[in-house]
């Protein structure tokens, strides 16, 4: 079973990720961006505030599919409970908000990065959304780069409600403005139900 963590930057995921290894210590804990050469060139576009939104889309969307066919797939096909901080929804909530804020003349950029994964990605079965005000997170992650800024976020924000009213029944909200045991508690409930606990 594929789970995925998402939210803003800020948000609490890596908090409460740390947190799970302890409770499923068999389970595969991973990430993206990955650590892998992939990850760490989509780490130098990030750090570029004129990266070319396009090229910074593949660039992660190369790393996807490395850390599919690398991690994701072989853990699967194990058996394995696979919990990964950040996946597919980061690309579809984040990069469709630079996009449309882009000189780039593509309609529908959610859709279109939809489109880009469909084609080979694999669904999470399940995802936890830790939901928080946008200028909330990005004073917990310190405003240190181009993604960490209250109007990108809230623009990321959006997205993510976009993709939690198309799948409802595939999201569980979190009320991340609680505090960090508040929030790990309520994940480790939602997780346990959704393995089967
Ligand atoms: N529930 C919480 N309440 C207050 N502060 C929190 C909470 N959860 C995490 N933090 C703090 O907020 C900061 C960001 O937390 P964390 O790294 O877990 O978030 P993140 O979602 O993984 O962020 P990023 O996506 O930027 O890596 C850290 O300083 C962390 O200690
Ligand atoms: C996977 C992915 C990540 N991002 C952005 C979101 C964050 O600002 C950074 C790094 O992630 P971290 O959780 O803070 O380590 O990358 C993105 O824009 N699109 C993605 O697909």
């Amino acid at each position: 079973m594929l789970i995925t963590l998402e939210g803003l930057d800020g948000s609490g995921k890596t908090t409460v990720w740390e947190a799970l290894h302890d409770v499923y210590p068999d389970a595969t804990f991973t990430r993206e961006p990955t650590d892998s050469w992939y990850g760490e060139a989509v780490d130098r576009s990030i750090a570029a505030d004129d990266a070319d939104p396009l090229a910074e889309l593949f660039l992660l969307t190369a790393d996807h599919a490395d850390h599919l066919s690398g991690t994701i797939e072989p853990a699967l096909a194990d058996g394995d409970l696979v919990v990964s901080d950040r996946y597919s929804d980061s690309r579809f909530a984040y990069q469709a908000a630079t996009l449309a804020a882009s000189d780039v003349d593509i309609d529908r950029p959610l859709e279109y990065i939809k489109g880009i994964h469909a084609a080979f990605s694999r669904p999470p079965d399940a995802t936890i959304y830790l939901d928080l005000d946008a200028r909330e997170a990005a004073e917990r992650a310190g405003r240190t780069n181009k993604f960490e800024q209250d109007g990108y976020l809230a623009a990321v924000r959006k997205n993510y409600e976009r993709l939690i009213d198309a799948e409802p029944d595939r999201f569980v909200r979190v009320d991340a403005s609680r505090s960090p045991e508040a929030v790990i508690a309520r994940v480790e409930e939602a997780l346990a139900e959704l393995v089967g606990e």
